[in-house]
């Protein structure tokens, strides 16, 4: 079995054995599970430091690690030297001359609630009871525990002699040639330095530039890094230590080893000392005194615990130290941390957990989620059971399967999303995913456009999408219903009352039931019909954006109505007539010409028509007046045109500030007449009224052919083309003025 499985496995096992534990059964043998748990942590062990991956998440492990104290603890027979418990870190790299540290650097033991720390404490005074006077409190330092790599730096005689990695804690890598290049760590030391000197701190990588590298790395093809703890254990390890330097790291101090200058008092004169030597020292430390000062300790840490995003670097929890040195020296160590210090652990970011489904949820606008359906688990302090997977993309490109092992994410206030699978830990019986063809509400086929992430649900009456939808028509920027909050919409979509948008206007019809409604006494019924007959004159633009089509916001439908009469000149245009209205790009008219496509989409707006909701464009909606190019022309179009459907043309005519009716009469100031165009274009003629084709609508509305012509035209001055001639009889033709644009529809993107 894969170690990340065996990891899981033993946690369910721990976790029922505690149960069966407090419902009095007996408990299991304890030296299989010993083994077992020792390998298993040896394995994640090689992994996290050797390897700079980590198969499940730090709080599973740790929980690992406990567990494995716990049963140390309870069966003194099963101790072993050699187990975990006892040792610090991996195995240094073969590759890297090996650097035996004078004195160990080791790990630390952990806390992981308020309670914790203060048993530490507890533990604490009572070993300092004989060397301290009765009542004695020591005071702590805490500080940030930065997630890097721990460095020990050898100086002597104020020069960079020597950079070693923690190793094992006895043997460490000598990474001297790659530590130089971190800029932050002095090749001499300032102030007066001592004759040797040890200092203790941490490489790391900073969160900005950590991104800034994987975007590089991305754009290379490479494959980028899991975590800034990763890149900077990756980066310290390179055999060329320009590769290092190109890895920006950074460098700060916590503490001395083995040194030639008199000991300060404290941990906390120390670490000025240190300062004064010119390494980088966090401000972030502080010191607590006073009678209690665990408590104070608890608050910096849950302080740090919220704040741990607005950081430059990634802490994975807080260090707190007894301050005076004498009393360190007195609390001494136990096998692989000191007594004297405890870090406080956050709960981890990530976690390994079963991808056990994916579900897929319908937005507002359609678009269908994918969401993942995991083993609950516990990341970042809460249990996780759901978790986003973007879109189909995003699972396709990290070939995320269902019934994988995967690592789950959850960073502040994101909601929490799966970041990739653990591939190595497949049995085969994992199964792709596949997207579906139909809404899971509603059944209507999805359809995704280029360039969209996403599919999408595209019907009206999808039931999923209509909670969202009700409560974003009645918004203040669409329909501003008075009386009708978030919570309304939901209970009236919810109780059945409201299965469409027109439903809402037939509330009046049920005032009854209405009322009967839980929470819904006679006033506020009123106060909700009322402020839903008041929605009915409200603007178009209103409407528009009420209808929640993708891409029309508030503006795009201001824009929209600026251009079209009313919602079935809307309904009408084809996507190159509303591209051609200046502020609408194709993908938005793409989309509106795919909503009124839906024939239940048409029936909406057909109903809301006709249940006395305004449908046309307000006066003051209109673009001002001589402002659009047409300047409020009248248009008659007939024939068919060689290039756009009439629909296209009245929706450009009407996008330039035109009109189009549909008979000629001495009021039309245009006949737009294509082949075979009968009738009307005898009409026309007869009543004296401009005639143009296609290739001169289109050099008026490029301003290429002058709206009025130059006085009652005077057949000597005007020049007149082939076309203009073969009809001898007709008025002379608008496109006999200038000569012809190119009909390519350049410019046509701003027509006013
Ligand atoms: N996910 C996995 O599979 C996996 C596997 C192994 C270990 N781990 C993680 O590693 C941890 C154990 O590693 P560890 O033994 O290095 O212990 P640790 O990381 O919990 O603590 C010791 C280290 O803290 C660092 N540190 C940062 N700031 C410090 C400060 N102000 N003062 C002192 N030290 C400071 C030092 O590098 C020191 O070596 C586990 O708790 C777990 O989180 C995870
Ligand atoms: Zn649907």
């Amino acid at each position: 079995m894969a170690l990340a499985s065996r990891a899981l496995d033993l946690l369910a096992r721990i976790d029922a054995g505690a149960s069966s534990e407090a419902s009095g059964d007996a408990a299991p043998a304890p030296e299989a599970l010993v083994d077992e748990l020792r390998e298993v942590i040896r394995g994640l062990g090689r992994a996290y430091y050797t390897e700079g991956e980590s198969p499940v998440g730090d709080t599973q492990y740790d929980r690992l690690f406990r567990a494995l104290q716990e049963l140390e603890a309870a069966h003194p027979e099963l101790a072993s030297g050699d187990s975990p418990t006892h040792r610090v870190g991996g195995t240094p790299l073969e590759a890297f001359e090996k650097v035996r540290h004078p004195v160990a650097l080791l790990s630390l033991g952990n806390a992981f609630n308020a309670d914790e720390l203060r048993e530490w404490y507890e533990r604490i005074l009572k070993s300092l009871a004989d060397v301290t006077d009765e009542g004695v409190r020591p005071a702590l330092v805490a500080e940030l525990k930065i997630d890097g790599l721990a460095l020990a730096l050898t100086y002597e005689n104020g020069r960079l002699v020597r950079a070693a990695t923690r190793g094992d804690g006895t043997v460490g890598e000598d990474v001297t040639r790659n530590v130089r290049t971190i800029r932050q760590v002095p090749l001499a030391l300032a102030g007066e330095p001592p004759e040797a000197v040890e200092i203790r701190g941490e490489a790391y990588m900073k969160r900005s530039t950590f991104e800034e590298l994987n975007a590089d790395l991305v754009a290379r093809g490479e494959k980028p890094i899991a975590n800034p703890r990763n890149g900077a254990a990756g980066s310290l390890r390179q055999l060329d230590s320009a590769i290092t330097a190109q890895r920006r790291l950074s460098f700060w101090a916590y503490g001395v080893g083995p040194t030639s200058a008199p000991l300060a008092a404290t941990q906390t004169e120390t670490m000025e000392w240190v300062q004064g030597l010119g390494l980088p020292v966090p401000d972030t430390r502080a010191t607590f005194g006073g009678d209690d000062p665990i408590a104070e300790v608890a608050a910096f840490c849950e302080a740090w615990a919220d704040q741990r995003d607005s950081l430059d670097y990634e802490i994975d929890g807080v260090v707190v130290k007894v301050d005076r040195l004498d009393f360190q020296a007195a609390l001494g160590f136990v096998s692989n941390a000191p007594r004297w210090a405890i870090a406080y652990k956050f709960p981890a970011r990530e976690a390994t957990t079963r991808l056990l489904d994916i579900e897929h949820n319908v937005g507002r606008t359609g678009a269908i989620k994918p969401l993942a359906i995991l083993e609950p688990v516990g990341v970042g302090g809460v249990t996780v059971g759901r978790a986003t997977l973007h879109n189909e993309d995003y699972i396709a490109e990290r070939d995320i399967r269902i019934g994988d092992l995967v690592v789950v994410k959850r960073a502040g206030d994101v909601i929490p999303q799966v970041v990739k699978p653990l591939a190595e830990a497949r049995t085969g019986e994992e199964k792709p995913h596949v997207m579906p063809t139909v809404c899971p509400s509603c059944g209507s086929e999805l359809e995704r456009l280029e360039d969209d992430a996403e599919w999408r649900c595209v019907s009206a009456t999808c039931p999923a999408q209509l909670q969202r939808l009700v409560e974003h028509f009645v918004a203040r920027g669409a329909m501003d219903i008075d009386g009708m909050g978030k919570k309304s919409a939901h209970f009236l979509v919810e109780t059945g009352l409201v299965q469409s948008l027109p439903d809402l206007y037939r509330l009046d019809q049920r005032r009854d039931e209405l009322i009967a409604l839980e929470g819904f006494q006679e006033k506020k019924a009123d106060r909700l019909l009322a402020g839903l007959e008041a929605s009915k004159s409200r603007p178009l633009a209103r409407l528009l954006f009420g209808l929640g089509i993708r891409f029309v916001g508030q503006t795009v439908a201001e824009t929209l109505v600026g251009a079209v009469e009313d919602m079935d000149a809307l309904a009408a245009a084809t996507p190159e007539a509303l591209e051609a209205v200046f502020g609408i790009g194709p993908e938005t008219a793409q989309s509106v010409v795919e909503w009124f496509a839906h024939e239940d989409n048409r029936q909406t707006v057909a109903d809301l028509a006709a249940l006395g909701v305004n449908t046309t464009r307000l006066p003051e909606e209109a673009p001002a007046e001589g402002s659009a190019l047409l300047d409020g022309r009248t248009f008659v179009i007939t024939g068919t045109l060689p290039s756009m459907s009439r629909a296209d043309a009245k929706a450009r005519i009407v996008a330039a500030g035109g009109k189009v009716t549909g008979s000629v009469s001495k009021k039309t100031d245009f006949l737009l007449a294509g082949e075979a165009a009968g009738s009307k274009l005898d009409k026309a003629q007869e009543l004296g009224v401009r005639v143009l084709d296609e290739p001169s609508l289109l050099a008026l509305l490029a301003g290429d052919l002058p709206l009025d012509l130059p006085e009652e035209s005077e057949p000597e001055t005007a020049t007149t083309t082939p076309e203009a001639t073969a009809d001898a009889e007709a008025e002379p033709l608008a496109n006999a003025e200038t000569p012809m644009p190119p009909s390519s529809g350049e410019g046509q993107g701003s027509l006013f």
